[in-house]
């Protein structure tokens, strides 16, 4: 990337909150910081000199980013999708830089700046996840109404021949040798009206003596001495002078015809599926066809979900500089999707001791938190987390959005995952490290790893992999691509909320076409957002002319 690419205009950054570095070295995040905080870019115009002047360390920053700023001359103008000199929603674009390099252990208090730890490169935070637990715990035996979601512990063996008779495939005649054939009245057949023949489910019947034909249905067991079925719209019934009925068929109904035969699918004792598979509504219909009441299977793990901010409202609008939670409504059935039990997620205020409490009582496999991840006044999950005797796995990912979130081992089996507040770095943190962990934990298999080319280029973090919404697009040359969308801020959810997936955009961003690692979401292989390509109307997250994914 080039310096243009940024904006072009070098200098005008006056004060970091770790330093302060040439125009070369700075940051250009800090650019889009600035804008994504509604202030202004930290820039000057070429020729016009550093009017800006910038907090050079936030007052209770632990050597972070977010360092606050004000313009001279104006610039606090919010952000608007219109501006002409907004070339790709800047304020979507970031937040703020990365972490010095500085490995040792974060140990201060929100009111004792300290060294902050290495962020961890993106794909190592998600390996050291997906271990940071040797394994699921013991598998159960589940009904078969419970099993969805669940891995299978144990194979799944047919439990029957499948089918297990000899099966009609169609609506019609089991007819027994040549034809014409004499057609016979089933034995329980009523004594006026059309014969119904051998129904589906019905037990067997008497052997079909060759020459003879008898009505029977789809799925019906194929009687004795049957030959094959012949489809009710290939034979015509003639009355006979002596009261009885003759079945012919314009063409001869080889052996076999229409019958599926048992075994056709499996033999009782053959394998259907390996230990290690994902119980899909389809597994459950294998299942249940095969015999099976209940699975082996292991149990899903259990998360609770602590949302922490007092300014958070459960309804109604946002009002008097509260808002919305956005990320309890999100998190329980996004965690469900991933196989996991997750009850209801419990707001708690932002009180040191309360989210130690609730911490310490907690029995989940895996809590979740949201906010507080910081260094600000009331971020409590750090100090509490040293204040549990925590093991801290990882703290801070180079991964824009969501830097901050953390992993953290509370009991040998029992873990945290700090997701950020902002609501899309949350999103990246349940999926860069929540993820993963559970994933080990419900004994699922890494997700397949899964790429498509790029509709239009997305520019990249200098240092850090970014984490991009994108819709699948078909290209006429291509087949699929995927588009990056709009709204990819670390406050916004709107462009994940058309997406289709995360794109891994590695450091220094990445051209139209090339191939991008995707993190699909548990429910777009069948749920799709509704969008179409035709509907992108301007300013919607389609919108091609604002598809590049800038500065982000
Ligand atoms: N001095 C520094 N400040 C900040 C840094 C930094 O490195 N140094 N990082 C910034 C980044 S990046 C992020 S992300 C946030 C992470 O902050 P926290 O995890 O402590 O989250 P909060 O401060 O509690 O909230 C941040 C933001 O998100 C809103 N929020 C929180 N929870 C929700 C929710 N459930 N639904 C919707 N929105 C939520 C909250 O109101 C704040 O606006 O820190 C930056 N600061
Ligand atoms: O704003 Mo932060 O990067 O979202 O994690």
């Amino acid at each position: 990337m080039t310096d243009g690419e940024w904006g072009g205009e070098a200098g005008g950054v006056v004060g970091r909150p770790w330093g302060e570095p040439s125009a070369e070295e700075r940051d250009p995040f800090d650019d889009a910081l600035a804008l994504a905080n509604g202030t202004a870019p930290l820039r000057a115009r070429p020729g016009t000199g550093p009017g800006i002047t910038t907090a050079t360390s936030a007052p209770y920053a632990a050597g972070a980013a977010a360092a606050t700023s004000s313009v001279t001359g104006g610039g606090d103008a919010p952000y608007t999708p219109d501006d002409p000199f907004s070339p790709d929603d800047p304020a979507a674009t970031r937040s703020g830089p990365s972490r010095p390099t500085d490995p040792t252990p974060h140990t201060g208090t929100g009111s004792d700046p300290c060294p902050t730890p290495a962020a961890v490169p993106w794909h190592t935070a998600r390996r050291l996840a997906a271990r940071a637990v040797p394994g699921a715990p013991e598998p159960e035996t589940a009904a078969l109404g419970e099993a969805l979601g669940r891995t299978l512990a144990a194979p799944l063996t047919a439990l029957t021949d499948l089918p297990s008779f000899d099966t009609s495939a169609m609506d019609g005649w089991a007819v027994a040798g040549p034809g014409p054939w004499r057609l016979d009245r089933p034995a329980d057949a009523p004594e006026t009206g059309p014969p119904s023949g051998i129904l589906a489910g019905h037990a067997s019947t008497a052997a079909l003596l060759d020459g003879h034909a008898i009505p029977i249905a789809t799925g019906a067991r194929i009687p004795s001495g049957a030959t094959a079925v012949l489809r009710s719209e290939q034979g015509e019934v003639r009355e006979l002078g002596d009261g009885g009925r003759r079945l012919y068929a314009p063409r001869p109904a080889p052996p076999g015809q229409d019958i599926r035969p048992r075994g056709q699918e499996c033999r009782r004792g053959d394998q259907l599926l390996p230990a290690g598979c994902l119980v899909t509504p389809a597994v459950l219909g294998l299942a249940a066809a095969a015999g099976y009441d209940e699975l082996t299977a292991y149990r899903r793990p259990r998360a609770e979900v602590f949302v922490l901010g007092d300014e958070l409202l459960g309804h109604g609008l946002p009002r008097d500089g509260r808002i919305r939670d956005a990320l309890g409504p999100m998190l329980a059935p996004w965690l469900h999707a991933l196989g996991v039990e997750a009850a209801a997620p419990r707001p708690l205020a932002d009180d040191a001791d309360t989210l130690y409490a609730a911490l310490a009582e907690s029995t989940a496999d895996v809590v979740i938190t949201t906010g507080g991840t910081a260094s600000g006044p009331v971020d409590h999950v750090h100090p509490t987390l040293r204040r549990l005797d925590a093991e801290v796995l990882v703290d801070g990912v180079a991964v824009r959005p969501g830097h901050p979130m953390l992993l953290a081992r509370l009991a040998p089996r029992r873990h945290l995952v700090g997701l950020p507040g902002n609501p899309l770095a949350a999103v990246s943190g349940l999926l860069t490290l929540a993820e993963p962990l559970l994933r080990t934990l419900a004994a699922r298999r890494p997700a397949a790893p899964y790429r498509a080319p790029l509709a239009a280029a997305v520019t990249g973090h200098p240092q850090d992999t970014r984490l991009v919404p994108v819709a699948y697009r078909d290209d006429e040359r291509r087949g699929l691509t995927v588009l990056p969308l709009r709204f990819h801020g670390p406050a916004m959810l709107r462009g994940i909320a058309a997406a289709d997936a995360l794109a891994v955009v590695p450091p220094g961003g990445a051209e139209r076409g090339t191939e991008l690692e995707l993190l699909e979401f548990p429910w777009s292989a069948g749920w799709s957002a509704g969008w179409t390509p035709d509907r992108s109307a301007a300013g919607s997250p389609y919108d091609p002319t604002e598809a590049t994914g800038g500065r982000a």
